[in-house]
C-alpha cells in the first residue's frame, strides 16, 4: 500500500528506472488520478523508494463475452543501484499473494521485456501487429452501405463520449479488451505537445448512420519531410459497429491528401482491414507480443470462459511461484459454460500454469505449444479435444498499454 503523500517519490523511483526521462505533466496527472493507492506497492531502502509496482483493478474481456476481473500489473521498476538483488521477485510474491486475496483469478501485464515475468507464472498471450501501409498503392475494396456512412470530424474532447459508447460495445466481442473503468476514457486523449515530435495534435473523425455514432478513429498527421513528397498518417486507434463503418474510416484515413503512409502501430492480428485490403504485402506487417496472463485461481479462471467446443480433460499443472494452484484441475465445458475442480484422475494433459496463461485467451494453441514441448499430452486425443476447445473465433487482442 502506498500513502498519496509518498506518490511523488514513488513516480520518480519509476522513471529513473526507466532511464529518468521526465514524462509530460499531463501523463503524470493521469497516471496520479488513475493510481489505486491500496493496490499499490513501494519497496524501501531507508527512505529511498526501490522497487515500485500496482495493479489496477480490470475487467477483461474472455472467450466467450464475459467480464473477468483480473489485476492490471503495471509500474514494475527497480532503482539501477538495487537490480538483481531480488527486489522484483519480492514484488511479484507479496503482489500475486494479493490479488488471490481479492478473489481476481486473472493477473496481467505487458512487458518491458518479454523474458522477465514467465518465471512469474505469466505467459504471452496476445499479439499486437504493427503495419506500415503504403497508400499510394494499397487499394481498399468497400463493403455494401459505406457510401451511407456520414463522417464527421470533431474535437477528440468533444467527441470523448461518442466514441466511449462505441467502445464499450465493442469490449465483449474481442477477447482480452478492456472495460473502460472510471477516468481511463481519459487514456486514449493524451496528446501532450512534447510526445508529437513533428506530428499536429490528436484529430478525431466519427462516422454516423442514421443519427447516431457507429465509428470512430483518432490519428495525428506528419507533413511531409523536406526530403519526402508526401506525409503521414498516425493512427491512435480506430473501432466501429458495422463493416460499413469501418471500411469507410479507412478510406478517410488513406485518402487524407497530402499524405501517403499509414503508420498503425496497435492493431489486431485479425484485423478486418488485412481482408479489405488488395495487397497486404505492402502493408508491412509485423507481429510481436503484447498482454502477458498469468491464471492466479486456476480452478476459477477456467471456470469463468466459455469453450468453443465440448470440452473434458484432466491438467497436470506445475505451478511453482503459486503452488496453490499445482496438481490435478479436471475442466469440463461446452459453449454455454464451464466448471473446473480438483481431481484425483489421471492427468489428459501436462503443463505449467504460463503455458495455460498463453492459451486462456484462444491467441496460442495448445497444439503450437506442445509442438515447443511444453505441453505433454498423457491421453490420445486430449490435445486435439482442449486445443480446439481453448479456441477463439476472433483474436484477443489488447487495445492500449496501462
Ligand atoms: C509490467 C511492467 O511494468 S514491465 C516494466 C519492467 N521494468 C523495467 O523494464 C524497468 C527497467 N528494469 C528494472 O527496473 C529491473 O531490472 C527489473 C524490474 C526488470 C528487474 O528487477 P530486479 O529487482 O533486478 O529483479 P530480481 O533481482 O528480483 O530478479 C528476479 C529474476 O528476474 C530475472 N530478471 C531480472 N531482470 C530481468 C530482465 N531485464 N530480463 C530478464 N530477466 C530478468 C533475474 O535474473 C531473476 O531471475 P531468477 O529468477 O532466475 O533468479
Amino acid at each position: 500500500m502506498l500513502r498519496p503523500a509518498e506518490w511523488d517519490q514513488w513516480y520518480g523511483s519509476l522513471e529513473l528506472a526507466f532511464g529518468g526521462m521526465p514524462e509530460p505533466a499531463e501523463e503524470l496527472a493521469l497516471w496520479r488520478e488513475l493510481t489505486l493507492f491500496d493496490r499499490w506497492l513501494g519497496t524501501w531502502d531507508g527512505d529511498e523508494v526501490v522497487g515500485t509496482t500496482g495493479a489496477f483493478d480490470f475487467r477483461i474481456a474472455v472467450p466467450g463475452g464475459a467480464l473477468v476481473p483480473a489485476a492490471g500489473v503495471t509500474m514494475v521498476g527497480v532503482r539501477p543501484t538495487h537490480r538483481r538483488r531480488g527486489v522484483l521477485r519480492s514484488m511479484m510474491r507479496r503482489q500475486l499473494d494479493d490479488v488471490r486475496a481479492w478473489g481476481e483469478p486473472l493477473a496481467a501485464l505487458t512487458a518491458s521485456e518479454p523474458d522477465i515475468y514467465g518465471r512469474f507464472g505469466y505467459g504471452p498471450a496476445t499479439h499486437q501487429v504493427r503495419a506500415h501501409i503504403d497508400t499510394d498503392r494499397v487499394r481498399l475494396s468497400m463493403p455494401d452501405g459505406a457510401d451511407g456512412v456520414r463522417l464527421r470530424l470533431s474535437k477528440p474532447e468533444e467527441a470523448r463520449d461518442a466514441c466511449e459508447a462505441v467502445y464499450a460495445r465493442r469490449v465483449t466481442a474481442r477477447p482480452a479488451m478492456l472495460e473502460r473503468r472510471p477516468g481511463w476514457e481519459a487514456l486514449p486523449l493524451l496528446d501532450a505537445p512534447s510526445r508529437r515530435g513533428d506530428a499536429s495534435p490528436l484529430q478525431c473523425v466519427l462516422a454516423e448512420a442514421d443519427g447516431r455514432t457507429v465509428g470512430y478513429a483518432r490519428y495525428s498527421v506528419r507533413p511531409r519531410p523536406d526530403d519526402a513528397p508526401y506525409g503521414t498518417v498516425l493512427l491512435r486507434d480506430v473501432e466501429a459497429l458495422t463493416p460499413a463503418a469501418y471500411a469507410a474510416l479507412w478510406r478517410f484515413l488513406f485518402d487524407l491528401d497530402l499524405t501517403n503512409e499509414i503508420v498503425a502501430r496497435n492493431r489486431p492480428s485479425d484485423d478486418p482491414l488485412w481482408q479489405l485490403v488488395d495487397d497486404v504485402r505492402r502493408c508491412r506487417l509485423a507481429s510481436e507480443d503484447s498482454l502477458h496472463l498469468r491464471l492466479v485461481e486456476v480452478g476459477a479462471a477456467l471456470a469463468a470462459r466459455t469453450y468453443q467446443a465440448p470440452v473434458d480433460v484432466v491438467f497436470e499443472v506445475e505451478d511453482a511461484f503459486c503452488p496453490w494452484n499445482a496438481g490435478r484441475w479436471r475442466l469440463t465445458g461446452d459453449t454455454k459454460g464451464a466448471s473446473c475442480e480438483r481431481t484425483e484422475d489421471p492427468a489428459d494433459l501436462a503443463l505449467s500454469v504460463r503455458e495455460l496463461g498463453s492459451a486462456y485467451l484462444g491467441g496460442v494453441s495448445l497444439i503450437s505449444l506442445a509442438g515447443a514441448g511444453r505441453v505433454r499430452e498423457l491421453r490420445e486425443g486430449a490435445l486435439h479435444e482442449a486445443s480446439v476447445a481453448f479456441g477463439s473465433p476472433v483474436a484477443p487482442w489488447l487495445p492500449h498499454g496501462f
